[in-house]
């Protein structure tokens, strides 16, 4: 009897061999390793219509016979016979996806040359459907020139015809191998046979390839991905300025009431430079949070967010960590919080702690007020070439700082107390679909409300406690009000620390209450700004910006602005650190690095400012 004849499973990694090979086999496998390598050797009994039993091979998947990893190579050397032991397979059952086809059918061409008796599962013909693309078999027989079988594995669909046809292979002898075709001349092909075994496709479908095409381009991609971040930055100053200016009015409009209806008290004070200076503030800035994540939601609910994260993994894993990261690495944009809490799908603990360790430098909405408020004063509303604002481009750098600070920090990182392999990254692209505006809608409102919640509690309890702070005890005759309270007190000493990297004394005093939330930052610089102007009408009309241009040079400013790229300010963040990482080892070493940062970063850009002359 001669022996029993072996048949392969064979195909891109993906197109469904396993899942071929577990129907088709069932419960008669065999698991072994290939000698001398560490890939799983998976076979099973399979016996075809006519009754004769042949032995079934799952190979690894590979996108060509000329091997890139350990995987490829055992798929080449079992194909041409090259294991010791293990005679070439007498068939091929080369797997395609169906909704992949065009990428598939290159190595198919490849394994066709071969001149072995051959058959195609044309697998997951369900997924091809679904995405609006119907195939037609039979074309694509006649294009490559052996039997094609539509077939959804996990559906058992299709099996019993993909029987047949092996049954029916198993009676042909091997051809003569045929010359191979370079790589070009089989994309091309596959490119036509791909395009002539469409039957129908939806324009929706076509559109989606398309764009896919186009936004996952290897520099194109980036590009576009790079392009619609600087829009963003752009549209939060452009579009915000008109509703932040109505704003600023209601605010000016409701401290002037409340200046003119109350009777000269401490409790008028505590209203108009405590609450109403500081709280009010900061929630002028609703229009620019509101904004900002209008883009975010958009991204993420079009399909984009995911290509984005596609994009960076490569960027990603040029520091050493996967695209995994990416994901809560981006809801950091928006709290460092819910980005730390998200590392916790990310399953490599060494590749978890280091996201972990750099989700503050992403730069939080929290910190857009106090970006927000500086650049307005400091940078002038002008345009660089005609069409783009210097003011959005500023901004820009700075989130653009925080990502360049992130992964700097994360490839030392990782080269250091978090050693490691980086893992890989698998993530099913969704489709695109236009954002629901309800959707949107609920999405914002939910923002910012989480915005006005924080500024109605944390930022309003911080900003009265500071206005307590610098009000008492009292001044005396001459004396500044804000040097003589305990708030100014602490600011001095503080200031000795600060004052090499620029600081004055109010930013060495906004420093502290910031702990609590950034944003306060602002709100206790208008306090504080309040409470010194004093009786001085002309200097209470004045608002923030100006008081700030009139106190603070360029350099100081720029200085501020670089302290909160890296300051790890927020100690809600430092809690959730330490309960994400079981101890307080790690949270303190973040405080450490990110003090040491900011206090460089902000040194370097205030000396260098001042050096150059700004
Ligand atoms: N909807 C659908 N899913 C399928 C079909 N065939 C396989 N899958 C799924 O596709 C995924 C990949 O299938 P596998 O069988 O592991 O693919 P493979 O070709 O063995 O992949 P490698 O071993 O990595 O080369 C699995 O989640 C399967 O459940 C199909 O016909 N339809
Ligand atoms: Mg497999």
């Amino acid at each position: 009897m001669s022996r029993q004849r072996k048949v392969a499973l064979v195909g891109n990694p993906n197109a469904g061999k396993s899942a071929l090979f577990n129907a088709l086999t069932g419960a008669r496998q065999k698991i072994a390793n290939y000698p001398g390598v560490t890939v799983e050797r998976k076979s099973g009994r399979f016996v075809l219509p006519t009754g004769e039993p042949v032995e079934l091979t799952d190979l690894p998947g590979a996108y060509g016979l000329d091997p890139t990893s350990p995987d490829e190579e055992v798929t080449a050397k079992v194909i041409a016979g090259k294991f010791t032991g293990e005679p070439a397979p007498d068939i091929l059952v080369i797997v395609l996806d169906a909704s992949n086809l065009e990428q598939h059918l290159v190595f198919a061409q490849e394994l066709l040359a071969l001149g072995k008796p051959t058959v195609i599962a044309l697998n997951m013909v369900d997924l091809a459907e679904r995405d609006g693309l119907v195939l037609d078999a039979a074309v694509l027989a006649q294009e490559l020139g052996v039997p094609v079988i539509s077939t959804v594995a996990v559906r058992r669909r299709g099996l019993d015809e993909l029987g047949e046809a092996i049954a029916s292979a198993a009676q042909r002898q091997p051809g003569p191998a045929l010359t191979q075709l370079g790589p070009i001349e089989r994309r091309v092909a596959a490119h036509a046979m791909a395009d002539a075994a469409i039957l129908s496709e939806t324009s929706r479908h076509r559109l989606h390839t398309k764009l896919d095409r186009f936004l996952l381009h290897p520099w194109i991609g980036p590009l576009v991905l790079l392009a619609i971040l600087f829009v963003v930055f752009q549209a939060v100053f452009a579009w915000a300025t008109p509703f932040a200016d109505g704003l600023e009015a209601i605010v000016g409009a409701l401290h002037d009431g409340v200046q003119a209806a109350l009777p000269e008290s401490l409790l008028r004070d505590l209203v108009t430079e405590g609450v109403i200076a500081g709280v009010g503030s900061v929630l002028v800035f609703l229009p620019q949070i509101v904004i900002l994540f209008a883009f975010i939601l958009a991204m993420e609910a079009s399909g984009y967010m995911a290509r984005a994260a596609f994009l960076m993994d490569r960027m990603m894993a040029s520091v050493g960590l996967s695209g995994r990261s990416f994901i809560p690495l981006l809801s950091s944009f928006a709290c460092a919080i819910p980005g730390i809490m998200a590392t916790r799908s990310i399953t490599d603990p060494r590749d978890r702690l280091t996201t972990i360790l750099i989700a503050p430098l992403m730069t939080c909405s929290a910190r857009l007020p106090v970006y927000t408020v500086i650049i307005a004063a400091f940078i002038p509303n002008s345009s660089v070439g005609g069409m783009i604002g210097l003011q959005g481009l500023v901004l820009f750098g700075l989130y653009v700082a925080g990502v360049l600070g992130a992964m700097i920090v994360g490839l030392v990182l990782r080269r250091s107390l978090t050693k490691g392999a980086a893992s890989g990254f698998i993530m099913e692209l969704p489709k695109y679909q236009l954002p629901r505006l309800k959707d949107l809608a609920i999405g914002l409102w939910q923002r910012a409300w989480i915005f006005l919640r924080r500024a109605g509690t944390i930022i309003f309890m911080v900003t009265v406690v500071l206005w307590v702070m610098l009000n008492f005890p009292k001044a005396a005759e001459g004396e500044s009000q804000v040097d003589a309270s305990m708030a100014g007190k602490v600011a001095n000493g503080l200031a000795v620390v600060v004052a090499p990297i620029g600081f004055n004394r109010d930013m060495a005093l906004a420093l502290v209450p910031a702990m609590a939330a950034r944003e306060v930052a602002v709100s206790s610089l208008a306090t504080t700004y309040a409470v010194d102007a004093g009786d001085d009408e002309e200097e209470q009309a004045l608002e923030l910006g100006d008081q700030l241009k009139q106190r603070w040079t360029l350099p100081m400013a720029l200085a501020f602005l670089a302290w909160f790229v890296f300051a790890p300010q927020c100690l809600s963040t430092i809690a959730v650190t330490r309960r994400e990482t079981n101890g307080w080892k790690w949270p303190i070493f973040m405080l450490a690095y990110l003090f040491a940062l900011a206090y460089i970063a902000a040194g370097a850009t205030y000396w260098v400012a001042v050096a150059a002359g700004l």
